[in-house]
Formats: structure tokens, C-alpha cells, sequence
């Protein structure tokens, strides 16, 4: 990673953070062929110095060595893009700019991409990119990485379903806190985030799922502090769309112990760094996969414990619980097998022949909202979803 231009120096940015970004010491970019890039750029991106130096020999207005950074970036994102529909990614992570003044490249005859969001996966990213620029400003990635270390320590977030697995003989339950979502709307109106979260802690929950996303998911940080600090002893997952490291941090510091990493809008490499991060911070992460090509991109990362099929395709909505049965099946399923990976079975799920389902199908743990966050009681919505008191097995 040496020899990449420089992320900062003598207090004036030379390129865009969204080019780099920087976890601990080293210095990453967002994609694999970044990797490739970083060298293109390097050996072509004069230094500050030496952009200073010419502009003063030269006498060369600085708005058009300006342009030139600018269309480097422009042209980064466009590599960055190429790599992730060369992984099967659909999901765009910003939308399309116009090339820079004066672009002349490889990007030219490039057929012009719709500029509105494709789906409402798609659209959550967009403006949690944007989201997630805002906040940074406000709790800089320093300043996170302070707080992280002042934090108390993470709950074990995998033991937890393993141990749940082996007591009950069912699959292990994460019950999710879930107020709304874009494809069902307002699952409960009189919403009290501690209070759900205690009452499946009751009803034998293994692990809990907070959604932190407000404005899709009505969720929010201060949801999963809430239950944090009111006790709750069940592992958190941060339910959010991780689409930069600062993410992680940030969940860290809000009492997070696990996160979810989204396979249809991250590309191998971004999973690979972020897991890198999650293991530094002691978070477990769920890899969220939903086709089978997720599937195998997911079985070829190292390092992946959990992997989560959702049922529910965050593209089109559709719900169907066999996709966690075909994407277990065969060659996938054997290697999970060999892995001693816990899968966990996503959305979908409301009655014990749904559970019962899934388990056969492999699965040794589920995320499950609706169903039970949507009972008055969600303790007993618990014992009705498995057919029985799973608290004390
Ligand atoms: O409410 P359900 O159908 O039981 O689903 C829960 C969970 O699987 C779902 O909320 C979910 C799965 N993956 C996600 C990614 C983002 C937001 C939400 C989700």
C-alpha cells in the first residue's frame, strides 16, 4: 500500500475521502480494482508539491489541474462500478455523474445510465452515502476510534447462537426491533424499543437485531443504547446498510456487537476489509446473501462465520422461504457443511412449520421481525412462533 498518493497532507486534500479511506494506519480503497488503480494513479497523480511547483513554474491556473484530480476521481468511481457488476452487483453506490469537463477516456462510449434509483435498495444507498457523509462531520472517525477504545467489551455474538442451538435443538432465535419497513409499513404503532427487546429476552431469544436505519426502517441509534443500557444481556446487532468502514466504528460505540454486511451492495474486497475491521473491533459480522451467486462470492471470502439468506428480496420485496432451502443445497451447502459456518434463515418466517422448514433445510439459527414484533406480547409471540417455550429448554 506504500507509494499511494496521500490521503491528507500539509492541511489540503488532494483527492476525495470517498477515494480513500483510512482504517488505523493503512490506507484502503473501496475496490479490488482500486488495488490496480491506486498504482495507475500513483505513478501518474503529481504530489502537492510537485502540483504546486508546476502551477508556479508554469503559470498553469490551478482550476485545471483541479479538473484533472477531479476527473481521476470521476474515473475511479467508474472502475469501481465496472468491478462490482463484474461481481453480479446490481445496486449502484451513488448515482451517475456526468463525466468532468474535458474527460477523455475509456469510460466515453459507456451506454448513459439512468440517473434515479433502480429500486428501493438501490435508493436507501444513495442517500445512506450521503447520510453517512453528514454524520461523519459530526463524529469524525479519530474521534471514534477514541471512544471504541474507552468501550466496554462486545458480548460474544456467535457463541451466543451456538450455545441457544445446542440448549433448545432449535434453530437459534434473532428476534429483531423492528418499528417499520419500506415493503409492510408501520409494524406497530405504540413502539417501545426497550420494552420489545426485554420481552424477547424473556421469550428466549439468543441474540437481538436492532434496526438503526430511520428513515426507511423508522429504527435509530439511540434504539440500540437504549436497549444497551438498559440491561438487556442478549448480543445487538446493528441493523444498518453498511456502506463505509466509519460504519462500524460508529455501531461499536453505540454498544453494537455484531453487524450486518449486505452482499448485493458491497463488492469481496469491501467485505474482506470490513470483516478486517469488525475482528479488530471484536464484532461478529453477518454476511447477508440472497441468490446463489451471492451465495458463492460469500463461501469464497475468508474468514465469514455467519452467513444470512434472506427470504426477502431487498430488490423487489418478495418474500419466499424455499430460497433458504436452494441455496443450501448441493455444492453451497456442503461447503457450509466443511466450514462449520452457522447459517441463519432471513424474513418470512411465522409459524413452527416455517421454522421447521428451515431447520431442515440447514439453517442453525433466524432473523425473524414481523411475526413476533407484531404481537401485544412479543414474549409469548416467541413461544407461538416455535410452538413451544424455547426460554428454558
Ligand atoms: O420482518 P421479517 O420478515 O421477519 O424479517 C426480518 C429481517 O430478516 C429483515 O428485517 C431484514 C433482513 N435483511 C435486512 C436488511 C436490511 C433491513 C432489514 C432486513
Amino acid at each position: 500500500m506504500e507509494g499511494l498518493v496521500p490521503v491528507q497532507s500539509a492541511g489540503q486534500r488532494l483527492v476525495s475521502p470517498s477515494l480513500y479511506r483510512c482504517i488505523g494506519s493503512v490506507s484502503i480503497r473501496r475496490s479490488v480494482s482500486g488495488l490496480a488503480m491506486d498504482r495507475r494513479i500513483s505513478s501518474k497523480a503529481p504530489s502537492q508539491f510537485t502540483i504546486r511547483a508546476q502551477q508556479e513554474s508554469l503559470g498553469v491556473a490551478s482550476s485545471s489541474v483541479e479538473n484533472d484530480v477531479r476527473i481521476k476521481e470521476w474515473e475511479v468511481d467508474m472502475y469501481q462500478n465496472e468491478l462490482a457488476i463484474s461481481q453480479g452487483i446490481r445496486i449502484r453506490r451513488k448515482p451517475p455523474t456526468k463525466a468532468p469537463l474535458g474527460y477523455s477516456g475509456p469510460f466515453e462510449l459507456r451506454l448513459h445510465n439512468p440517473d434515479s434509483p433502480s429500486n428501493i435498495l438501490e435508493e436507501i444507498t444513495w442517500f445512506k452515502d450521503q447520510e453517512v457523509s453528514r454524520m461523519k462531520e459530526v463524529n469524525p472517525l479519530e474521534a471514534l476510534k477514541k471512544a471504541v477504545e474507552n468501550a466496554p467489551p462486545t458480548r460474544d455474538f456467535v457463541g451466543a447462537l451456538r450455545m441457544a442451538h445446542q440448549r433448545t435443538g432449535f434453530p437459534a432465535l434473532i428476534a429483531e426491533v423492528k418499528k417499520a419497513s419500506p415493503s409492510r409499513g408501520i409494524l406497530k404503532e405504540n413502539f417501545d424499543p426497550v420494552e420489545i427487546a426485554q420481552a424477547y429476552e424473556r421469550g428466549g431469544a439468543a441474540c437481538l437485531s436492532v434496526l438503526t436505519d430511520q428513515k426507511y426502517f423508522k429504527g435509530g441509534f439511540e434504539n440500540l443504547e437504549a436497549i444497551r443500557s438498559a440491561g438487556v444481556k442478549c448480543p445487538l446487532l446493528c441493523k444498518e446498510f453498511v456502506v463505509d468502514p466509519w460504519q462500524i466504528y460508529y455501531a461499536r460505540t453505540k454498544g453494537a456487537d455484531a453487524v450486518l454486511l449486505i452482499a448485493a451492495i458491497l463488492t469481496d474486497l469491501e467485505i474482506t476489509y470490513l470483516l478486517k475491521i469488525c475482528k479488530k473491533l471484536g464484532l461478529a459480522a453477518l454476511v447477508e446473501v440472497h441468490d446463489e451467486r451471492e451465495m458463492g462470492r460469500a463461501l469464497g471470502i475468508e474468514g465469514i462465520e455467519l452467513v444470512g439468506i434472506n427470504n426477502r428480496s431487498l430488490e423487489t420485496f418478495k418474500v419466499d422461504i424455499s430460497n433458504t432451502k436452494t441455496l443450501l443445497e448441493g455444492e453451497h451447502g456442503r461447503q457450509i457443511r466443511e466450514k462449520d459456518m452457522i447459517v441463519v434463515g432471513e424474513s418470512g418466517l411465522f409459524t413452527p412449520d416455517d421454522i421447521a422448514y428451515v431447520q431442515a433445510a440447514g439453517v442453525k439459527a433466524v432473523l425473524v421481525g414481523e411475526s413476533i414484533v407484531k404481537q401485544n406480547d412479543p414474549e409469548k409471540g416467541i413461544a407461538g412462533l416455535f410452538g413451544r417455550n424455547i426460554s428454558q429448554t
